[in-house]
């Protein structure tokens, strides 16, 4: 599938462009409709009614093609109509008129009257049109829908799902598998929309590879082609100190586990070497629990400040065990003045809770790449004016503030940098909710960045492999499971037979 994603107005854009280039609409819309009808033969049995709900735009013309279509394989298709059809427009009023009659105004009657099990629903009340919360009959035989139980195929995306966020208008239908056109839009990988397309389908209608590019589209699904090319596996005349040297810096004794379970990230990611940072006092804990990872007693800012004279320390992780408070905003202020790529997590994040314009001079002036990964919790408290956004805008919007790489992480984290470029991400398992998971996440961002990997890329591909590991892992995954498994992930991208 391809990886960029676009939204209803660039699809429309794109639309525009193919019919202003010499393709008709309704060409483009009968090879939608044949794509829908390719799917409703797939998903429904052999002795199932069709039940097609028809809105009043050109998505509602789509089902009207699909009901032609299906009609034609000899298969039973009931179609109602939302609105009076003396109303529609251009080519969804040629596709109704060629269906050639056989239909009903929509009623809650036509969803509920389905007997149990034998009928599919075909969804093409509204796709990209969609513009504000649906109510009235609508919105009843929405609900009526999902009360039903019955599967729904879904034409472009589910009635009531804004295709732009993966937010619901009002109330959305819940798909068994969705139909979509040229590309997939980020509401089809943004929650709940995810959720409610059940599976997603991508048809060709035509629309060249080139026009979508013309578009410049800056929003895509996190997937290798996106980055794979930024990375390299070692050279075979290569050594250790050709791929980094990452430093976690750890927190006090109590709390130094996530410091060393993101360090043992971060070399499983392929840095060439670790080192965990530590205040004399932790040296025996982690000593005594860490091998191929080296520790490194230092005491205070300075003590970091010192260390990192060694311009081969090249990527440093601050943040996870840390604590919050003045201690951690020192250190902060320290690395972003390194000249070193930085990732800041967790407890780095929260310490600015209190200090958002001193944390927002200190990320525009940092001197080297700067990563940041916060859950919803931390996002909301370093960035509450962008709380009520969805999440795709706000991670944009925090990316663009801060001049650095946010990853706003959860069931469908979101990679954003300053110039607007962003990813989503699709492949997390929901076992990877669970404690210091996130502390592999960030160890593993910085160990690509130690290895050279832009921000963006090395955040972008630190999480598809945090949601290979979670599925090579699998279910009843605890945090150490996942570092066996990016073994077997940077293998499979290595692209290395013996796996
Ligand atoms: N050539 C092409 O472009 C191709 C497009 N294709 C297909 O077209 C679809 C996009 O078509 P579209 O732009 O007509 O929008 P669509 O989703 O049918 O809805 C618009 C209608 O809904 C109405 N409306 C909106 N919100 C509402 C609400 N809350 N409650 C009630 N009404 C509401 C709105 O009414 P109005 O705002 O004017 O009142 C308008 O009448 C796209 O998803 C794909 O399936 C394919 O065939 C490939 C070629
Ligand atoms: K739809």
């Amino acid at each position: 599938m391809s990886i960029e994603l676009l939204t209803p107005a660039e699809m429309a854009t794109a639309d525009a462009l193919t019919i202003a280039a010499g393709t008709a609409g309704i060409v483009l819309m009968e090879r939608a409709g044949q794509g829908v009808s390719n799917a409703v033969l797939r998903e429904a049995g052999a002795d199932a009614e069709i039940r097609i709900l028809c809105g009043p735009g050109n998505n509602g013309g789509d089902g009207f093609v699909a009901a032609r279509l299906l009609r034609r394989q000899g298969r039973p298709v009931r179609v109602a109509v939302l609105g009076d059809p003396s109303q529609l427009r251009s080519d969804a009023r040629s596709a109704f008129e060629a269906m050639g009659g056989g239909w009903e105004a929509l009623s809650l009657d036509f969803v509920r009257s389905a007997p149990a099990g034998r009928v599919l629903f075909v969804d093409a009340l509204f796709g990209a049109g969609l513009d504000r919360p649906l109510e009235g009959l609508a919105r009843a035989c929405i609900e009526a829908l999902n009360e039903a139980g019955a599967p729904v195929v879904a034409v472009d995306l589910p009635s009531g799902l804004n295709g732009a966020d993966g937010r619901m208008l009002g109330a959305a239908v819940r798909a068994r598998h969705t139909v979509t056109f040229c590309r997939r839009k980020p509401g089809h990988l943004l929650q709940p929309g995810r959720c409610l397309c059940g599976t997603t389908e991508v048809v060709d209608i035509g629309i060249a590879d080139a026009t979508v590019a013309s578009l410049e589209p800056t929003c895509f699904a996190n997937a290798p082609g996106l980055w794979r090319a930024s990375w390299h596996p070692p050279a075979p005349e290569g050594h250790k100190y050709d791929r980094g040297h990452a430093v976690v810096v750890s927190g006090p004794l109590a709390t130094t586990g996530a410091a060393r379970l993101a360090a043992s990230a971060a070399l499983r990611a392929g840095a060439g070497l670790v080192t965990v940072a530590c205040d004399p006092s932790a040296l025996i804990v982690h000593a005594a629990h860490l091998t191929a990872v080296m520790v490194r007693p230092v005491r205070g800012v300075d003590g970091l400040g010192e260390m990192l004279a060694d311009r081969r320390l090249n990527a440093v992780l601050f943040g996870p065990g840390a604590g919050v408070g003045e201690g951690a905003r020192s250190v902060v202020k320290r690395l972003l003045d390194a000249e070193r790529a930085v990732v800041l997590d967790a407890d780095a994040l929260t310490s600015f809770g209190d200090a958002r314009e001193h944390f927002l001079a200190l990320s525009r002036a940092a001197r080297g790449p700067l990563v940041l990964t916060p859950h919803d919790g931390e996002f909301q408290r370093l960035f509450p004016a962008f709380a009520g956004l969805d999440r795709l805008s706000a991670a944009r919007a925090a990316a663009r503030e801060c001049g650095a790489v946010v990853v706003l992480k959860g069931a469908d984290t979101v990679i954003a940098d300053p110039q607007g470029r962003a990813a989503i991400n699709d492949n997390a398992s929901p076992w990877l909710a669970t404690a210091g998971t996130g502390d592999v996440l960030a160890g593993i961002v910085t160990g690509l960045l130690a290895q050279g990997l832009p921000a963006f890329e090395a955040a972008a591909m630190a999480v598809w492999m945090h949601g290979e590991a979670g599925r090579v892992a699998g279910a009843g995954l605890i945090s150490e499971d996942l570092l066996p498994a990016l073994k077997l992930v940077v293998a499979g991208l290595a692209g290395e037979e013996d796996r």
